[in-house]
């Protein structure tokens, strides 16, 4: 199958919002701004809006029952979510249909009360989820009322909020997102329980009655995320930060509870595009240590190579003497805007704060840097190359892997550019760990124009030099030797 068909695929079963910014609505517009593409299962119709639910429909099951079996018999459904169920004989419809098609990471937004107060789960229907629903989930994500049905507890502390977690895990249901935008305070506390592992999370609260379909995105946030591979914790660390980022900028629409505008993500989906698609086939690693410290040199060396058709350059300073942060700063911004010119893709070493604060494409980072976890956490839309020097580090980074634009592995040959490089690996070591990555390799260390073939012909999909480029007294035609022929 080619690439492009191989777009993740997800489902929501809701219901639909006329109002457009919640239910079904929420979860199809969050869904493909992660680039995941969204089937669904309408459980029933709201007449709604902005000032609330003027009237409830729930659909027939036996046309539920339809849709699952339309949906499931066609496409590759890697993650599904459910949202309003209404009542117990849809709950327990829906649980059927899961268990019919052996649906696996289903995240449950136990919906109870929409935001104007109107209820979408009636008692049966809250009893149902416990017992049918719940068991069959791979996640849970209520407010904190829905979290004090579930659990049968009052909550007003985060100590509350872990024993409810621990409660409702109780009911059959490994993970636990308890949310805590209902609590009194300036910040939001979510609270996670996922299996024996739990973490705060925090955000500042907004104070502003235009959050209409905050639950459904972050639950749909969180199934994109797991339909395109990326671990539970991950995808909760980034849906995070997404409604941080797009609580704080609602649309002014409607006359009551405003939606949300799925759309505002910065760098959208500049992380989850098919990285596949990027050319790390030749980059140039460079800073003003290569240069003789002189600004000059690097900017008009870094253009020529730019021109001469690198696809990537990556900012590293390691001299003894290093520029301050602001001095870094105000050269990787020019570097930015060089590269932008012809499309290169910009990278810094290690450095993440200096990554995002030049709106960089990507940080590279070696083995005793930032964690990937942790950049992925703090930074979701920067892409990333992590330094592999042995199988070894290999096997030992496969948890990262689907969140790595590419690995650098090396080095290849004597380098005496790098003063603390690891030793060398050699064209054999080069092939062996192309044969055991899931990513492209980028070789680096000691190639030169003579040695670039040979390079790609034991697996590199591209290369990354220093001297080769910074020495060379025909930049053109280096870069131009240094391409695969
Ligand atoms: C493409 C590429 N591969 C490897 C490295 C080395 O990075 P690291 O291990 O962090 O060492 P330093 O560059 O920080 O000395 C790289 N920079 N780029
Ligand atoms: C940064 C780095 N990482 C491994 S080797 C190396 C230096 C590459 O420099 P050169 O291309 O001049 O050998
Ligand atoms: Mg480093």
């Amino acid at each position: 199958m080619r690439e492009a068909q191989q777009y993740p695929t997800a489902l929501t079963i809701a219901g639909s919002d006329s109002g457009g910014g919640a239910g079904m609505q929420a979860d199809i517009k969050t869904m493909q701004h992660f680039s995941v593409f969204s089937t669904n299962v309408v459980v029933g119709l709201t007449a709604q809006n902005t000032l609330g639910v003027q009237g409830a429909y729930p659909t027939d099951p036996a046309a539920i029952a339809a849709q699952f079996e339309s949906v499931m018999t066609d496409f590759d459904i890697r993650a599904a979510k459910t949202g309003a169920l209404f009542d117990g004989v849809r709950v327990s419809e829906v649980a059927r249909n899961v268990e019919r098609f052996h649906i696996k990471q289903l995240v449950i937004d136990p919906v109870m009360v929409a935001k104007g107060g109107a209820p979408l789960l009636d008692k049966e229907g809250v009893a149902a989820m416990k017992r049918e629903l719940l068991p069959k989930a791979l996640l849970v994500t209520p407010n904190i009322p829905e979290a004090e049905l579930l659990a049968g507890l009052t909550i007003q502390t985060e100590a509350d909020m872990a024993e409810a977690a621990h409660r409702i895990q109780e009911l059959g249901v490994p993970n636990v997102l308890v949310k805590g935008g209902h609590l009194e305070g300036d910040e939001v506390l979510n609270y996670a329980l996922l299996g024996d592992d739990s973490f705060v999370l925090k955000g500042k609260k907004v104070h502003t009655a235009r959050k209409h379909g905050t639950g459904d995105t972050l639950s749909a946030a969180i199934t994109a995320m797991l339909a395109r591979g990326i671990s539970l914790k991950q995808a909760i660390l980034i849906g995070n930060d997404y409604m941080n980022h797009i609580v704080a900028q609602p649309l002014f629409i409607g006359h009551g509870h405003g939606p949300l505008n799925q759309a505002l993500w910065p760098n959208p989906n500049q992380r989850f595009n098919n990285t596949n698609e990027l050319d790390f086939s030749c980059q140039l690693v460079v800073g003003l240590e290569n240069v003789g410290g002189d600004r000059a040199k690097l900017f008009s060396l870094v253009k020529e190579a730019c021109l001469a058709g690198v696809t990537v350059v990556q900012y590293r300073e390691k001299g003894t003497v290093r520029p301050s942060f602001l001095e870094e700063l105000a050269v990787a911004k020019v570097l930015k805007e060089i590269c932008r010119k012809t499309k290169t893709l910009l990278f810094i070493d290690d450095n993440v704060d200096l990554a995002i604060a030049a709106d960089a494409d990507g940080v590279h980072v070696g083995q005793d840097d930032a964690s990937v976890q942790s950049i992925v956490k703090k930074a979701p839309e920067l892409l990333i190359g992590l330094s592999i020097s042995t199988m070894a580090e290999l096997e030992a980074s496969q948890a990262a892997m689907p969140d790595l634009a590419y690995i650098g592995v090396g080095p290849v040959f004597k380098t005496t550019t790098k003063k603390d490089a690891k030793p060398t690996i050699g064209l054999e070591g080069l092939r062996e760990i192309k044969e055991a990555a899931t990513v492209p390799v980028v070789a680096i260390g000691g190639i030169n124009e003579e040695r670039a073939q040979a390079v790609y012909q034991h697996g590199a999909d591209g290369l990354a030099v220093i001297s080769a480029i910074t020495k060379s007294t025909n930049i053109a035609k280096t870069v131009q030797r240094l391409c695969k022929d």
